[in-house]
């Protein structure tokens, strides 16, 4: 063996089948130095993921909360029924957070921090970065798909500055008719329960209201109900739900929808490509109180369909905005604009229901601003004149808000003012809870529509614009907001016109749980009796 030649390079050359020196050289070097720089990359990786959790560990434990278990965290203290989470939930502030307003919980070894302090909030939900909504939404998806709501970063900001224009006065204005319409439909159908002494529950009846405003189409609504009553009761890990019958109900009731939603668009685009809806979209029609359209003729003309139209001109055939694109749009609306509006419609009816007084103000305001007339419909501008109304539906949401968790996943660093929440933290704002701070809301249970009369401004406006947020806050607002303040206007006025309204069941007999939205165990059970 000559000098230089290792054991193992004169091992391989010897034999006939074995490797040259130089083949050797050429490949062996070359696998090894990839396999080396891989291996390297992999280690590098590992120590900088480690080091980033260990930091997140770090600040989130310094956070207060329940005591944790090794791996599994807290993950016992939520595995609980739904309304037991939310009573946990909410209780989270009251154990451990109560000075702060900031708790974290350990799902397993995921970090959740739960936020129900306005200065906190404030940090997370007005950032420009933060606006990541994480994996509590991923439920959404096969449904919504990545529209607007669910949508990522990326996606968001592109679509939402299409959409915006949707909700322009003058749009919503037209909707005041739709409004009307749908909830004089309403208020016949519950004429069927004037003999019920035992009381029925509002909530079903205003969510159909509600979902024919957004479709403007009856047969969508067994259709409506059955996904979402799947979706929101679906308990089990995705891979094992995909195995079950539930999961093939619910592929065949999304088919269906989706096709809806792809005929509408399609329809309508042949409508636009007909150049019949252009002048729609530019009519000013903000005058609502003359020509009644039929509901049924409008769901093809603009009333509805302003948004769809706006996408579909935007979607430059296909180039910016797919149909796919546009069907996730379209479902997102009519999820985002029924149940939420449905729930603070339902919530506002129960508590009035519960304060005989409270409720014989908001009728003496809507008998003075329809000048005694009790048939016609209200126009935009009396709506807007219903203060009362207006801030009893307010302190609904202020103590029933629709959408009672918001979640974030935060993707920078917030720093508070005694805790830093790293990067990877899943932000869960209780609004449930902020809204009953009683440094902001003194006697926070109470039902008290004062907290929202301009008159009381000196409390009011010494408000944290933070510290009351029913349609969330900051660039990931709610889009519909003012459509859904004038729809439930438009809802309750006709109502309580026709109905006196009396709450059956106690409001702390209630068990509350967040489904998406907040409901009550049983739902939410009122009588009624003609009014004079
Ligand atoms: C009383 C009625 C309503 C309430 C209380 C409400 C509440 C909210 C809240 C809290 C959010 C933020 C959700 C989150 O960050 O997780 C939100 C977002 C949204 N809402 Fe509403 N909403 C109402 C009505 C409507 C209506 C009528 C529409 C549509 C017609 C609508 C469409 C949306 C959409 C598309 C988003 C996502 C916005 C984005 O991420 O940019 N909402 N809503």
């Amino acid at each position: 063996m000559a000098y230089g030649d290792s054991l193992l390079t004169s091992t391989i050359g010897a034999g006939s089948n074995s490797w040259t020196r130089q083949q050797f050289m050429e490949s062996v070097p070359k696998t090894s130095v990839l396999l080396l720089v891989s291996f390297i990359f992999l280690v590098c990786c590992m120590a900088a993921y480690l080091e980033r959790y260990r930091r997140l560990v770090r600040h989130i434990n310094c956070i207060p909360g329940p005591a944790t278990l090794p791996i599994i965290g807290n993950a016992l203290l939520i595995n609980a029924d739904r309304e037991e989470l939310f009573n946990r939930i909410i209780a989270s502030r009251k154990l451990y957070g109560r000075r702060q307003g900031i708790t974290r919980i350990w799902n397993g070894l995921t970090p959740y921090v739960l936020i129900s302090q306005a200065q906190a909030v404030e940090k997370i939900l007005s950032s420009t970065k933060n606006i990541e909504k994480g994996r509590d939404y991923e439920f959404l998806q096969p449904w919504l798909g990545t529209g607007l709501l669910t949508s990522p970063a990326s996606k968001w900001q592109h679509r939402r500055k299409i959409l915006t224009p949707t909700f322009h006065f003058r749009i919503l204005s037209d909707f005041v008719e739709v409004f009307n319409k749908q909830s004089t439909v309403l208020v016949e159908k519950l004429a069927k329960e004037l003999d019920n002494v035992d009381g029925f529950d509002c909530v079903r009846y205003i969510t159909l209201c509600s979902l024919d405003i957004i479709c403007g189409m009856a047969s969508m609504r067994k259709l409506q109900w059955d996904v979402q009553f799947m979706h929101s009761n679906n308990p089990i890990p995705n891979l094992i739900f995909r195995c079950t019958q539930q999961y093939q109900e619910q592929q065949k009731c999304l088919d269906i929808l989706h096709k809806f939603s792809y005929r509408m668009i399609t329809e309508r685009r042949s409508i636009i490509q007909g150049g019949h809806a252009k002048a729609d979209l530019l009519v000013d029609t903000n005058n609502n109180s003359d020509t009644v359209e039929s509901f049924e003729h409008s769901t093809t003309g603009r009333k509805q369909l302003a948004f769809l139209d706006l996408l579909i001109e935007a979607s430059d055939g296909g180039r910016i905005l797919t149909d796919t694109d546009i069907r996730e749009e379209v479902d997102t609306f009519i999820l985002g604009g029924h149940d939420t509006t449905a729930t603070s419609i339902s919530w506002t009816l129960f508590l009035l229901g519960t304060e005989p007084s409270i409720q014989e103000r908001v009728l003496q305001e809507i008998e003075h601003v329809m000048g005694g007339d009790s048939e016609r419909w209200p126009t935009m501008r009396e709506l807007n004149e219903m203060r009362y109304l207006e801030a009893c539906i307010k302190e609904g949401l202020r103590l029933y808000p629709s959408i009672p968790i918001i979640g974030r996943r935060l993707t920078e660093d917030v720093r508070l003012t005694d805790h830093l929440l790293p990067a990877g933290t899943n932000a869960v704002i209780v609004v449930y809870q902020l809204h009953r701070d009683p440094a902001v809301f003194p006697n926070p249970e109470r039902f008290n529509p004062d907290h929202f009369l301009t008159d009381a401004s000196d409390v009011s406006t010494k408000r944290h614009p933070f510290a009351y947020i029913p349609f969330s806050a900051g660039p990931r607002n709610c889009i519909g907001q003012k459509f859904g303040a004038l729809e439930a206007k438009a809802v309750l006025a006709s109502v309580l016109r026709r109905y006196r309204v009396e709450a059956v069941d106690r409001r702390e007999n209630l068990t509350l749980y967040g489904e998406l939205v907040l409901r009550s165990k049983g739902g939410l059970k009122i009588r009624i009796t003609k009014r004079k």
